[in-house]
């Protein structure tokens, strides 16, 4: 329990909770619980006075004077409480956005994309509930329950020390409880963030979903998901339904207690009247934070919950960015001794190669060797498990990231497009582009012409993953987005695969266009678009069996040769 509460005091402070305005919130409340201290004294001089020389309006003034005074404090202690509150939890979210970007890319390989979504609103939502709400009102709450007691014990020390009695009572049921809410929520949360992983991966997949028709089976999953965040919400409940009126027993019992003692005393002639009431006004002022604390323990079990999980995500290790400046030369890639695992299985075993500027080389293989895996050590989107990728000289893990990445343009199989605009999806990346450049990459791209018949042109918007457009259109789009990107070292998986054959001719063409004078490298699936690369690889078993051009390798490599035989190179 310490260590989650000292988890949260830090997540707290890497958010730069603007110390200066807490303070000061601290003071303001702690001005308005004094001015609440005050009403039940100078009710009791009120009422006193009245039965001592009847009523007139100005005795009414004192009281009605600190009532306003409260209430102007109250509604700047509220406004106060939730501007460090947001604040606090925008930067928090701000921190985990920037982390969940800047996380290695193993870390979604086995964390889903929901799950992830959850972490950054969700939970991050908990906490600012519990900041903005909770933390302040207990801390008011505390002073109040202190600063009543102090001035109960000096008007009557034996009917406080009765009143007292109700905290051992309290933290007696308090405890057990939160631990058991504790564990709930974070199961609970657990749960919901496993939902959102699934609802993103059914959604985005929903073609699939319809065409297999397995609404149904999806249905069901979803609902069995959705029953369990049901048992856990009415577990919580049952801690609740219990809790609070267990609580408010406690202080009708104390309260019953203190008016059959109380009445008594002023019977007796012990107290006056005044200060009776004065003590009832206090008890109530006791007892409002008290039964708010109820919650506050639960609430804190639950921030603590979630705080845990962010500190888990923010623990997770970031890119390492910085590095030396990449040289300014074209310079060839080389793969020494390089071997490669995702888990226990090695996907590559001591390739050595080399990948020459101004040459577009090829990689072959049947599928799963391990080609794409290949551009990910390339790209540093995973690390080599044994020996080295150099460039030049260095090996590339030594320069800085972002000037690395910033070497590669990618045109994949699958072309991934983002919601928005044409426009937009052809500049990504690219920001600063201007019209003309975007207009001159689609032409070089053979996409101008049907982006230039769609209603609003470059403005159209493709929908969710280019759902919009046809397969070979978004793949233009991806080219484009690859010619206006410029860059140095080009990666293309598979780029003409989903055109058909007057399409694939432009597009060859303005591919050639693109690759000229440029390192490229090709994933080749049909061996049919990479006869004339400078250099082919071809890959068995994850080793490295054989290299040339196309000629030399008819001739040579008899694997090479039956592949160019059968013309694919699927199973
Ligand atoms: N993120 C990953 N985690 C675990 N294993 C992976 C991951 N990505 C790929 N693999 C495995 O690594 C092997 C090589 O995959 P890779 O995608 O590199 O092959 P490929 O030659 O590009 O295949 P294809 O031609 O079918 O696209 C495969 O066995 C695949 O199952």
């Amino acid at each position: 329990m310490q260590r989650k509460v000292k988890q949260l005091y830090t997540l707290m402070n890497r958010s730069q909770m603007a110390k200066s305005q807490f303070v000061f919130l601290f003071f303001i409340s702690i001005l308005e619980v004094a001015a609440g201290l005050a009403v039940p004294l100078l009710t009791m001089k009120l009422i006193n006075q009245i039965s001592d020389s009847g009523f007139a309006f100005t005795s009414l003034l004192p009281v009605m004077g600190v009532l306003v005074v409260q209430a102007v404090l109250s509604a700047v202690t509220f406004y106060m409480m939730r501007r460090v509150g947001e604040g606090a939890v925008a930067n928090l979210r701000t921190e985990v956005w920037d982390h969940m970007l800047h996380l290695r890319l193993p870390y979604y390989d086995v964390h889903e994309s929901g799950e992830t979504m959850s972490r950054i609103t969700q939970d991050t939502n908990v906490v600012k509930e519990f900041v903005t709400e909770q933390l302040v009102s207990f801390v008011s709450g505390l002073f109040t329950i202190l600063g009543a007691v102090i001035v109960l014990l000096w008007i009557d020390w034996k009917m406080t020390l009765l009143l007292l009695l109700a905290v051992p009572l309290t933290i007696f049921v308090m405890y057990p409880l939160g631990d058991k809410m504790y564990e709930l929520s974070k199961a609970n949360q657990d749960e919901l963030a496993s939902f959102g992983g699934r609802l993103g991966r059914i959604l985005s997949n929903i073609r699939l979903v319809k065409a297999s028709q397995t609404e149904r089976q999806e249905l069901e999953g979803g609902k069995a998901q959705i029953q369990q965040l049901y048992r856990f919400g009415m577990k919580e409940a049952k801690i609740v339904a219990v809790l609070t009126p267990l609580m408010t027993l406690i202080m009708m019992i104390v309260l019953i207690a203190i008016f059959g003692y109380g009445g008594s005393q002023v019977a007796s002639g012990a107290i006056s009247s005044g200060e009776l009431v004065a003590i009832m006004i206090y008890l109530v002022q006791i007892i409002m934070p008290f039964t708010q604390m109820a919650t506050f323990f639960t609430d804190l079990q639950k921030t603590l919950g979630a705080t845990e999980r962010i500190v888990e995500a923010l623990d997770e290790t970031r890119e390492v960015r910085e590095g030396k400046p990449v040289p300014s030369a074209s310079l060839p890639i080389r793969f020494d001794n390089v071997s490669f695992r995702y888990n226990e299985k090695p996907v590559l075993i001591g390739m050595t190669f080399t990948i020459e500027p101004n040459a577009t080389t090829a990689f072959v293989s049947r599928s799963g060797g391990g080609k794409t895996t290949m551009f990910s050590l390339i790209e540093r989107f995973y690390e080599v498990t044994e020996g080295q990728i150099l460039y030049g000289n260095e090996r590339i893990e030594t320069f800085d990231l972002n000037e690395w990445r910033a070497l590669f343009g990618y045109v994949s199989q699958n072309a991934p497009l983002l919601n928005g605009t044409i426009r937009e999806n052809v500049m990504y990346g690219t920001p600063n582009a201007t019209e003309e450049e975007v207009l001159a990459a689609l032409k070089a791209a053979y996409a101008c012409d049907f982006v230039m018949q769609l209603e609003k042109r470059l403005d159209t918007e493709v929908g969710e993953g280019g759902i919009k457009l046809s397969g070979g259109q978004k793949q233009r789009l991806a080219i484009a987005r690859a010619i206006l990107r410029n860059p140095r070292i080009l990666l293309l998986d598979e780029a003409t695969s989903s055109l058909d054959n007057e399409s694939e001719r432009e597009v060859q063409l303005a591919l050639n266009t693109l690759t000229k004078d440029r390192m490229t490298i090709v994933i080749a699936h049909r061996l049919s678009t990479i006869t004339g690369a400078d250099h082919i690889l071809v890959f068995e078993e994850g080793k490295l069996s054989g290299q040339g051009t196309h000629e030399k390798l008819l001739q040579t490599h008899p694997y090479y040769e039956q592949l160019w035989m059968n013309g694919r190179l699927e199973e």
